[in-house]
């Protein structure tokens, strides 16, 4: 390493590195069969196909947020924001919490579409497969297994990247290691257990970053508060000020290369929202009336993530270099956080870290696994090789996917460790290769007149697009063709823009050439749910009994079901409309334009923003969920502490009528014996 360059040396041993990997994969393994025995025994939750992959239509508001935001902390949101904002300064977490905010928040109307439209689908590309047949089929689960893919290989770049710089662990066991847990717990548990287990993991990240930020901004010995933040930063201005920024400034929302990092951001996280059938996976779990509110609440709880994590590990890596600054490699491969965390915290900083970026990425993980094994499912195995699989096979199917997938992408992500390619690289880069599929894939839900045709070539023609404008870009610019000049960002910038909006003007093109389709909905309300009698029969339960396996729905029920999506399709295009103004347009386009630099005032005010709005955070997906969950918890712990005495509970699923919740599918009550009664009061 030449002078000037910062180095650190692992801070943990090997020894720690394999623990937190394996032991911690392993515990959740454990604890997940564990919550699988519980749900069964008292919620008559038996993993069929159908709960494996959509938890019987039943999750509730606060799950689904949370889950939300633990899919969508992936590695990247909490390393390549604090990468943006060591390189751009302030305005880098907000680019990057805004820019991939807003699609979350937009895709909550596509959720209430898929659920008032297809009630019975399990992915997406059910869906549109039933509008447009085979060959748009074809199309769509490529555009989706890329999203998978690139989403996946950024979680174990990013994560075995951390993992070697904190712990020596080398990068490719790192790479094929960290899948192993996530796999069994996600083999074990099917989608119901990973929303808690995804739970779990999002308490874990939100304390860290309380921890990193209480630790910058008031009890660090050398930062400690926010004026003392701000006195580094604008001694690190004066030292290396920012190409491109007002007043060289890292203290200004005014940064060209900010800007241009958020247009990408923007592009590409529509690709991975909209084309992971993650998402919509969680649309279907969840019961009709919460889908929208999930997302929403979500949406705004996982903003305070990147933005103050960032806020506070980038500024505080800025802060803290001194005269060795970290070399760009290093801040592609995303090693800012743990750099900034060693700086901050120690040893404590890098263990910290460690649990941090494990629960980030095997979270994020286990929902990318039960996206592509319900494609493979559903949309492959079901659709073109057995049609007639019943829901024993179709789990074990399910189950081969997981584990395929995970060594296929643990194999990949070595490739691109060795071939010099980052995860800031793999980000720059998603949209170009996905972001083609968007547009004519919300149009699917959105626009009744779409022709397939236009479906269809769109995606493959705007990909032919995004890739000539990002090539052509970098070698006008560069003279030649490297990982360094094709990952910088106007290429990136040239190839993003082309992927997403090409298609906007390719779908009218053809589809006013080959004709409007007029589309009536019918054959995706046509979609059935899968027969999955034999596993109900193996395990000894009525599939009546089987949350989401029920008959459906009475006429009346459904009536008011629709109502309810109706008013909340009304509210989620305005509430979706209003946040997306305010944070694409009112917020930030005042303070790019007015090129403001930071005051010391408003810069701690900004702080104490993001502290606050992590507190609401915290709120909304750690409490809200279990407030919401009340009913059952207390219920099950009841009826455990019954089975402790050593008496059996009986366990029936509530009617309706019996005035649980008129939407979804209410949590089964359990109907106590006299005798038990007695015996719980006695023991109350
Ligand atoms: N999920 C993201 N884009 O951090």
């Amino acid at each position: 390493m030449s002078e000037g360059v910062a180095t650190f040396e692992a801070p943990l041993t090997q020894g720690f590195g394999y623990g937190i990997i394996l032991g911690l994969g392993f515990a959740f393994a454990l604890l997940m069969i564990f919550i699988t025995w519980a749900l069964k025994r008292y919620q008559n939750e038996v993993q069929t196909s159908e709960m494996f992959s959509t938890a019987g239509r039943s999750v509730k508001s606060g799950l689904v947020a949370a889950a939300v935001v633990s899919s969508w902390t992936w590695a990247a949101t909490l390393l390549q924001s604090s990468a943006v904002a060591y390189n751009y300064g302030i305005s880098g977490p907000f680019y990057y919490a805004s820019g991939a905010t807003v699609q979350i928040l937009l895709f909550a109307t596509i959720a209430i579409e898929l659920k008032r439209r297809a009630p019975n689908a399990h992915t997406f590309l059910e869906v549109i497969r039933a509008r447009y047949g085979t060959t748009v089929h074809v199309v769509f689960i490529v555009f989706c297994l890329m999203t998978n893919v690139l989403v996946t290989a950024m979680l174990l770049t990013g994560g075995s990247a951390v993992m070697t710089s904190l712990t020596g662990v080398p990068t490719a066991a790192a790479c094929f290691l960290l899948p192993i847990g996530v796999v069994l717990y996600t083999l074990f548990g099917g989608i119901k257990a990973t929303f808690i287990t995804d739970y779990m993991h999002t308490v874990v990240i939100l304390v860290v970053i309380f921890l990193f930020a209480f630790s910058a901004y008031a009890t660090n010995a050398e930062l400690g508060s926010p004026g003392k933040v701000y006195d580094a930063l604008v001694a690190a201005a004066k030292a290396h000020p920012v190409e491109g920024n007002a007043e060289g400034s890292y203290l200004t929302m005014r940064s060209k290369e900010g800007g241009i990092f958020w247009i990408i951001n923007l592009i590409g996280n529509f690709g991975t929202v909209f084309l992971d059938n993650g998402y919509y996976n969680k649309a279907i779990a969840a019961s009709p009336v919460h889908a929208f509110p999930g997302y929403v609440i979500g949406g705004l709880c996982w903003f305070a993530i990147p933005w103050l994590c960032a806020t506070t590990m980038g500024i505080s890596a800025l802060a803290l270099e001194g005269s060795q600054r970290m070399s760009s490699g290093d801040v592609t491969a995303g090693l800012v956080l743990p750099f900034a965390a060693v700086r901050l915290l120690g040893y404590s900083g890098a263990v910290a870290t460690t649990l941090m970026i494990f629960m980030a990425v095997t979270s994020a993980f286990s929902a990318q696994l039960i996206a592509v094994s319900s494609i493979v499912t559903y949309d492959i195995y079901q659709a073109y090789i057995d049609p007639a699989a019943k829901g024993k096979r179709l789990v074990w199917v399910s189950h081969m996917a997981c584990i395929v997938y995970a060594i296929i992408m643990a194999g990949f992500a070595t490739g691109l460790y060795y071939a010099g390619i980052g995860m800031g690289y793999l980000y720059l880069l998603m949209g170009v290769i996905i972001s083609s599929a968007v547009f004519p894939g919300a149009m699917t839900l959105l626009w009744k007149g779409q022709n397939w045709i236009a479906a269809a070539a769109s995606p493959p023609l705007g990909l032919a697009v995004s890739l000539i404008a990002w090539l052509v870009t970098a070698k006008k610019e560069y003279g030649t063709l490297t990982v360094e000049t094709t990952g910088s960002n106007y290429p990136m910038l040239a190839g993003n823009v082309a992927a997403l909006l090409s298609p906007v003007i390719f779908v009218p093109i053809f589809t006013f050439v080959f004709g409007s389709q007029n589309y009536d909905y019918e054959s995706m309300r046509a979609i059935r749910k899968v027969d999955d009698t034999d596993v109900a029969a193996a395990a000894h339960i009525d599939l009546e009994l089987v949350p989401g396996e029920g008959t459906g729905p009475s006429a009346t029920e459904s009536e008011e079901e629709t109502r309810k999506l109706n008013r909340a399709a009304f509210y989620s295009r305005s509430l979706t409309i209003f946040m997306t103004l305010a944070l694409m347009i009112l917020w930030p386009i005042p303070m790019y334009g007015s090129s403001y630099v930071f005051s010391k005032k408003f810069f701690t005010g900004w702080v104490v923003v993001g502290i606050i709005w992590l507190f609401c955070t915290l709120f909304g997906v750690v409490l809200f969920p279990l407030y919401e969950g009340r009913a059952s918890i207390v219920r099950v712990v009841r009826m455990m502490s019954l089975d402790l005495m050593g008496r059996k509970p009986t366990v029936y699923r509530a009617h309706k009528a019996d005035g649980a919740q008129a939407s979804g599918i209410a949590t089964p009550a359990e109907k106590i014996g006299e005798e038990d009664k007695g015996a719980l009061e006695a023991s109350a």
